[in-house]
C-alpha cells in the first residue's frame, strides 16, 4: 500500500449530516472565497462524533510559569507568528502570509491555548470545516490563541479562528488499519482514513475490537476460498469479517461460551451481505458434509419472498422486523 499522502483533490471530505457541527461553525471562516474542492462522499452514518483531544492543560506547580514554558511541549502557550517560522520552502505561501495582518496575543492568553500552537510550530496540518460542511486539510502557517493562518491545497490562504481548527495526523498514519493508531481521533481524521482505505478497495477498518465496513456497491476482490484459507491460517491480518468470525468461533470453542456478532448500520449499509460473508466463513470452517453450503444457497429464495425494494435499498431485508414485530 502506498503511504504517500492522497492527492489534494482527495483532501476534501464532506461531513455528514448537513446539520451537524461540532467545532467551529462556518462563521469561524473569515474569508469565504473558498470554493468546493472535489468532494468524495464517505459513508459516515456510523462514525462517532468528534472526540476532541488535546485540550489538556499542564499546570506548573513551582515558580513562575511564564519563565517555565517548554517550547517543544504541545501544551506550550507560545504563539507562533508568521515571521517566526523557519523558511523551509513554501516561499510563495510565506509571502502571502506575511501580507495578512499580524496576529499576536498576550502571553497569558497564549498559555491557555490548546495544541494548535504546537501544530503550527511543527508545520503540521489541520482540518478546517468550510461553510458547505466539507473538511479540507490545510497547512498551519502561523497561529495565536485566537487566530491562525492556514494554507489550503489549492493555494488559498485563510485567516481562521484557532478554536475552529482540528489537528490532522502526520502522513505516516495515512490508511492505518486500526483507527486506534491515529494520534488524533476526530471526525475528519476518521473520515479521511476510511476514505483513503476505501479508495484502495480496503473497505474494512478496525476501530479497536469493532470492524467498520464501508459498502463498496461493487465487487471487491476480498472474498473466496483463498481468503478464507488465509484467515483460517492467520497468514493475513488485515481487518475483515472473516477475521471477526474467526475470533468468535475460536473463543466459543476455547471458552465454551456462546458468542454474538452484532452488525449494525442504516438501511442499505450492507448488514445482510456482511452476515452472509460471515456465514460463508463459518460454512467453510464447518467443512464436512457441505450441508452448510446448501443452506446458504437457499438465501436467494428466502430473499425473494422476504425482501422488498425501498428508497434506500433495492434488496432490503424485511425478515427481522416481521420476526420481532409481527
Ligand atoms: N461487501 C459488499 N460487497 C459488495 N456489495 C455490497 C457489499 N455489502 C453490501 N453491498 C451492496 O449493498 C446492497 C445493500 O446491502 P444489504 O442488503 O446487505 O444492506 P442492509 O444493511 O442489510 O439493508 P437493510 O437494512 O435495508 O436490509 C447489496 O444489495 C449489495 O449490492
Amino acid at each position: 500500500m502506498s503511504r504517500s499522502r492522497v492527492q489534494p483533490s482527495f483532501q476534501s471530505i464532506r461531513s455528514l449530516p448537513g446539520d451537524f457541527h461540532f467545532a467551529g461553525t462556518s462563521d469561524h471562516l473569515e474569508k469565504s472565497d473558498v470554493g468546493n474542492s472535489g468532494n468524495t462522499d464517505v459513508m459516515s452514518s456510523s462514525i462517532p462524533e468528534n472526540g476532541e483531544l488535546g485540550d489538556a492543560i499542564v499546570e506548573g506547580t513551582v515558580g513562575n510559569m511564564d519563565h517555565q514554558v517548554i517550547e517543544d511541549s504541545p501544551y506550550c502557550g507560545n504563539a507562533l507568528l508568521a515571521e517566526d517560522r523557519p523558511s523551509m520552502g513554501d516561499e510563495e505561501l510565506d509571502s502571502v502570509a506575511s501580507h495578512l495582518p499580524s496576529i499576536s496575543t498576550s502571553r497569558s492568553e497564549r498559555r491557555w491555548g490548546d495544541t494548535t500552537p504546537y501544530a503550527a510550530k511543527k508545520k503540521l496540518q489541520s482540518w478546517i470545516q468550510l461553510p458547505n460542511g466539507d473538511w479540507v486539510l490545510g497547512k498551519n502557517l502561523s497561529t495565536s490563541s485566537s487566530e491562525s493562518i492556514i494554507a489550503l491545497p489549492d493555494g488559498k490562504v485563510l485567516n481562521v479562528k484557532t478554536e475552529s481548527l482540528i489537528p490532522a495526523n502526520p502522513d505516516i498514519l495515512d490508511g492505518v488499519d486500526d483507527l486506534m493508531q491515529l494520534s488524533y481521533l476526530n471526525e475528519p481524521s476518521v473520515l479521511y482514513n476510511l476514505q483513503y482505505r476505501y479508495n484502495q478497495d480496503m473497505i474494512y477498518t478496525k476501530a479497536g475490537p469493532i470492524l467498520v465496513a464501508i459498502n463498496p456497491f461493487k465487487k471487491v476482490p476480498l472474498y473466496g476460498n483463498g481468503y478464507i484459507e488465509a484467515y483460517k491460517r492467520k497468514s493475513v491480518e488485515s481487518p475483515h469479517v472473516y477475521a471477526i468470525t474467526d475470533t468468535a468461533i475460536r473463543e466459543m470453542r476455547r471458552d465454551e461460551v456462546n458468542q454474538s456478532i452484532i452488525i449494525s448500520g442504516e438501511s442499505g449499509a450492507g448488514k445482510t451481505e456482511t452476515a452472509k460473508i460471515a456465514m460463508q466463513y463459518l460454512a467453510a470452517l464447518g467443512g464436512g458434509s457441505g450441508i452448510e453450503y446448501e443452506i446458504l444457497k437457499t438465501n436467494p429464495i428466502l430473499e425473494a419472498f422476504g425482501n422488498a425494494k425501498t428508497l434506500r435499498n433495492d434488496n432490503s431485508s424485511r425478515f427481522v422486523s416481521s420476526l420481532f414485530f409481527p
